[in-house]
């Protein structure tokens, strides 16, 4: 068995295996120690192998799923290697054959399939990036939803691109392995090696064309090479780790980086477009955006926030769709109730087509396309939008489908085919006949008993059961005479006598036996047997399931966002090619929210206005105090353009948005230790990669450019990138800085205003008012906010003399400011106040002196009174 072991390990190295014994995946040598750790499990041995132990741990096969998700988020592959055989059949071939085990699957981040082992609302990407001469390509495919996608992609566009996509799996060729390890683990995606023969485009043409069964690729449009190689290396992947079992895909869709918003990977990050700055969903617009009904919904949504459009049609179509919903809510209403109901049919096909699928597979398309009938029959007599209509267009036509499954399925089938009991009654007759004769076998042998005593006039005569003689049937020793001889000899077979009994069987009986004994076998089989024909009906079908799953999809998304702007008061925005950017009363739709929860505070809504003539910048140049406000609104009209041109109603009283094609943001400071850059050096590559790439078409929004490094080295860099924005980016942009100084280009960039976020000061203390003006700050209040944040009172009595004199010195020239700072009055000058002395107050004196086991209910009680009344005093 050992040698079989490491025959198969060695054909799978760098991937765990999974080796099948009986109900236990046994794992052995290094794969068992790493495993064991990873698990959390026990470590055994089990014999040796060159006079050393083995090391062992194994997983029960019916809990491994979970197992295999943990192996997997830790960066395993497992290689699932199955008995290919009963042991039974193994020893016909002789006494010591050994069971016959293969490898059946190749478990990678990207090519999952379980619901178990996936996020339901997300996609899990498979990714291949390939290089031809000198053009590249980038391929993504989702087995467990069938999307398949492709596009040239030149090799600076890779981290963008993977950042909008996020794959778990990326492959790329060998040779390009170490060459882009540190790009994409900094993005947490697994990176797979594969030979450069996997990229070769001459026969990847032919993968693909015989994966889809079409004589040329043309059929699916035109494609370059490299596109062509990126999507046979996924396909040779998906041949590797599926062994030969190809998931179905659907017909490789082009996408172009000219159809959506541009949007490089510090943006996203910064936006917190689906993930927030903590990491997860909550916080993020994804999360605060998605009131969807349906997985597939969801997942597009996702998509849609990813890769917002630059396509007026487009936009407008899904604008059109959104608005129809939010016309008519009573009827959005009902539609969401059924969409409820509609379970994952990309998901179910995908694990149907792998043969990991099992009858909640088949009741899932069932039910999912009886309700994809309902929402049409919902939809049907209403005046649709162009997009609602297509959509409701692909809805139905699977009536004779959802009949066969609807007469063939129980209501609510099991998990496994394997147990049965999911093929309705009724449905076949030679099921329904195999089993009455195992539920019911009881009956017909005590039927049978009857007509035996009838027949032979013995009243104690019995049939019974035991594992050596199976059915048989007993008398007295007394009858024996009476049975053993004419006519009951001719039916009554005799099988054994004890001291007191004798045993008979006909052929009656052991007919019936080995029915019943077979009985329940055999329904297991017919039930296999039916399954596999509900399983081919489904697949036959699959182009336009998956057709309807689209639809569906496209339908919850729009009436999701209806919901969500109806609940939220988002305005449908205008979107054209002009070069507007109008929005008032603008709201943070994520901050809005937070504040509502937290404090129930109103969120201020604010106006902005950056629509510039053709080919000129406008840039609003926002000063104002910290915690004014600066950030949240720049942050906010990023997201109304992005949402806008996803297709969503926006948070604002009004918006009009002249279509964007960039968006860049250069938002607050983060480390990048990792691949060793300061704050002020990632704060720099962002800004060079801004100054770059924005065109005219572009929205920037910069905070506080240059606050990393010494105030006239910041300002000046400040004062430079907005007027390169300016004169040679000519792009919309909001520019948020403390250094007053970059007030000034006001009056001489023409495209060029102040804003200023405001503030009151009361008592010596700020109120933020959160109010976005026009005109320019005049100070920070840095000092305040320090305060408010609980500095030492020492501390903000410091600062404010050395603000003091700082500021008397900038007024008095900057020449003398060296003088004013060597003068600053020394700490004696302002005597430190004494730390604060924790005093403890009469209320909590009382409390020390308290023993509750002593008190009396009636003396607790008036304790209360009086401790109340000590806090109010
Ligand atoms: N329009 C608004 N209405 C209500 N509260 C707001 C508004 N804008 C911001 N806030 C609140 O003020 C806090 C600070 O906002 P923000 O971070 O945008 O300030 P900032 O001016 O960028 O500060 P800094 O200059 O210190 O970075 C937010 O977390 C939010 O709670």
């Amino acid at each position: 068995m050992m040698a079989q072991y490491l025959q198969i390990k060695a054909a799978h190295e760098g991937a765990l295996l999974f080796y099948r014994m009986g109900d236990f995946y046994e794992m052995f040598f290094e794969d068992a120690v790493a495993a064991a750790e990873a698990l959390d499990i026990a470590l055994t041995k089990r014999g040796k192998h060159d006079g050393e132990d083995i090391p062992m741990c194994g997983v029960p096969v019916h809990a491994a799923e979970g197992y295999l998700l943990t192996l997997i988020r830790k960066g395993f592959r497992v290689a699932v290697c199955e008995q290919m055989e009963s042991p039974a059949e193994a020893k016909k071939r002789g006494y010591k054959a050994i069971v016959k085990r293969d490898v059946v699957r190749l478990v990678t981040p990207g090519t999952l399939t379980e619901d178990s082992l996936l996020e339901a609302r997300r996609h899990n990407y498979l990714a291949a990036f390939a290089e031809v001469r000198d053009s590249c390509a980038l391929a993504w495919v989702d087995i467990s939803t069938g999307a398949f996608h492709v596009m040239p992609l030149p090799s600076v566009r890779l981290g963008p691109e993977l950042a909008r996509l996020s794959p778990s799996e990326l492959i790329v060729s060998e040779a390009k392995e170490s060459e882009l390890y540190e790009l994409v683990s900094e993005f947490g995606i697994a990176l797979t090696g594969l030979a450069r023969s996997a990229f070769d485009s001459t026969s990847a043409e032919k993968r693909i064309c015989d994966l889809f069964g079409i004589a040329t690729l043309d059929a699916f449009g035109s494609f370059e090479r490299a596109e062509v190689s990126a999507m046979g290396a996924l396909i040779s992947y998906l041949e590797i780790t599926q062994k030969g079992k190809l998931p179905l895909l659907r017909p490789p869709q082009k996408e172009s980086e000219a159809r959506t918003v541009q949007i490089d990977a510090a943006t996203r990050r910064n936006l917190e477009l689906t993930h927030a700055l903590g990491g997860g969903r909550a916080g993020s617009l994804l999360g605060l955006m998605d009131r969807t009904c349906t997985a597939v919904g969801a997942r597009l949504l996702e998509r849609r926030i990813s890769s917002p459009s630059r396509v007026l049609d487009i936009i407008n179509d899904r604008l059109d769709a959104v608005s129809f919903g939010f016309e008519n809510m009573r009827l959005t209403r009902d539609l969401r109730e059924t969409l409820r109901k509609i379970p994952d049919l990309d998901r179910a096909l995908s694990r149907l087509s792998l043969d990991r699928g099992g009858p909640r597979d088949l009741a899932a398309i069932r039910n999912g396309l009886a309700e994809a009938e309902r929402l049409a029959e919902l939809l049907g007599p209403q005046d649709l939008t162009q997009l609602l209509s297509d959509a409701v267009s692909d809805l139905g036509g699977h009536t004779p489908l959802i009949d066969l499954l609807d007469q063939a399925l129980v209501a609510e089938p099991p998990l496994l085919a394997r147990d049965g009991g999911f093929v309705a009654p009724g449905y076949d007759a030679e099921l329904d006949e195999a089993r009455t004769l195992r539920d019911e076998g009881r009956g017909v042998i005590a039927g049978m008993q009857q007509q035996f005593v009838s027949d032979t006039g013995i009243s104690s005569l019995k049939i019974k059961h035991n594992n050596v003689l199976g059915y048989f049937i007993e008398t007295t020793a007394t009858h024996a005479e009476k049975m053993l001889s004419a006519p009951f000899s001719e039916t009554f077979i005799h099988r054994q006598t004890t001291a007191n009994q004798v045993r008979f069987t006909t052929v009656e009986l052991s007919e019936l036996e080995t029915k019943i004994l077979n009985a329940g076998n055999h329904a297991l089989e017919i039930e296999k047997r039916l399954y596999e024909r509900l399983k081919t009906a489904i697949l036959e079908s699959a182009t336009d399931i998956g057709q309807t799953s689209a639809a569906i999809a496209e339908i919850d998304l729009a009436l999701s966002l209806a919901d969500l702007a109806t609940a939220e008061n988002w305005v449908r925005p205008k979107v054209d090619q002009s070069r507007a950017f109008h929005i008032e009363g603008g709201r943070h739709p994520v901050v809005e929210r937070a504040l509502a929860q937290q404090s129930g505070d109103p969120f201020i809504a604010n106006d902005c206005d950056l629509s510039a003539e053709s080919d000129a910048a406008n840039i609003w140049l926002l000063t104002g105090p910290n915690m004014a406000g600066k950030s949240t609104f720049l942050r906010q009209n990023a997201l109304i353009a992005l949402m806008a041109q996803m297709g969503s109603f926006v948070p604002a009283s009004k918006a009009h948005i002249g279509i964007v094609s960039q968006l860049f943001s250069r938002v607050g400071a983060s480390d990048d230790l990792a691949r060793g850059r300061s704050t002020f050096m990632v704060e720099m590559v962002e800004t060079a990669a801004i100054l770059n790439q924005a065109d005219d078409r572009a929205l920037v929004i910069l905070d506080e450019i240059g606050r990393g490094t010494a105030t006239y080295d910041g300002l000046s860099i400040a004062w430079a990138t907005l007027e390169h924005l300016h004169d040679v980016n000519k792009s919309r942009a909001l520019f948020a800085t403390h250094y007053h100084e970059m007030t000034a280009l006001a009056g001489k960039l023409d495209g060029v205003d102040n804003a200023t976020v405001a503030v009151k000061e009361w008592e010596g203390e700020v109120i933020f008012l959160h109010e976005v003006r026009k005109g320019a700050a005049d100070r920070s209040y840095g000092v305040q906010v320090a305060q408010l944040a609980g500095l030492p009172d020492s501390v903000i009595a410091r600062a404010r003399v050395v603000l003091d004199a700082l500021e008397k010195g900038e007024r008095e020239g900057g020449a003398t400011q060296k003088t004013m700072i060597d003068d600053l009055p020394l700490f004696s000058a302002v005597p430190a106040p004494p730390p604060p002395v924790q005093k403890t107050s009469q209320v909590e004196e009382e409390l020390a002196l308290i023993i509750p086991d002593e008190l009396s209910p009636r003396e607790a009680l008036d304790l209360i009174y009086k401790l109340k009344e000590a806090a109010k005093s």
